[in-house]
């Protein structure tokens, strides 16, 4: 018999653009004064391996196999709305997420004055209570390409449990 409650992981990566002009979205928050990161969406890492960890908790693959890597309906797209839908799938399958422990690798730009708002973003789309959802910062003190600012990723844990747990 199925467990009530599965674990999942997600993790993304995506370069900083060369557009300056490009913004830098998060757990569906943009994040002033910052440079964009490069991608077929708005490229939120942030969204996208939350994504991904909830797919994975229930073994549907991941967000390729879902939405593509290049269809021209994500060009662009909303990642916040690349989650809903996951959210949506989960749904429809009978389970609900738990909640979320997600950590955004950036040796910049500074994020935790963000915090707060990502944390209410991702709470409002995964229709979860404010404090199922957490979300961390860290740098690499300048080791590897994130360290070198190349890039941002981001790194998912979810519990998911069956919509008629208690
Ligand atoms: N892009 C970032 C990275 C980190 N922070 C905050 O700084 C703290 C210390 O980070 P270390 O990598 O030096 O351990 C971290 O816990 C975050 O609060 C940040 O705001 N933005
Ligand atoms: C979100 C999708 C949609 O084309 O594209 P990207 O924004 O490039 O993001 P990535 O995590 O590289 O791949 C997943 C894709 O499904």
């Amino acid at each position: 018999m199925t467990p009530p409650i599965r674990i999942g992981s997600g993790v993304d990566v995506h370069p900083f653009a060369d557009d300056p002009d490009r913004p830098l979205v998060l757990g569906g928050v943009t994040i002033p004064d910052a440079v964009g990161l490069a991608g077929h969406s708005d490229a939120d890492v942030a969204a996208h391996a939350t994504a991904d960890a909830l797919l994975g908790a229930l073994a549907l693959g991941d967000l390729g196999a879902w939405f593509g890597v290049d269809r021209p309906d994500t060009a662009g797209a909303d990642s916040t709305g690349l989650l809903a839908t996951v959210v949506a799938a989960l749904a429809e399958r009978g389970w609900r997420t738990g909640n979320l422990d997600l950590t955004v690798v950036a040796q910049r730009p500074r994020l935790a004055p963000h915090r707060d708002a990502m944390q209410a973003r991702l709470a409002a789309v995964i229709g979860v209570e404010l404090d199922a959802v957490s979300v961390k910062f860290t740098t690499t003190d300048r080791l590897g390409f994130l360290g070198r600012g190349e890039g941002i990723a981001a790194y998912a844990s979810v519990l998911v449990v069956a919509a008629d747990e208690a």
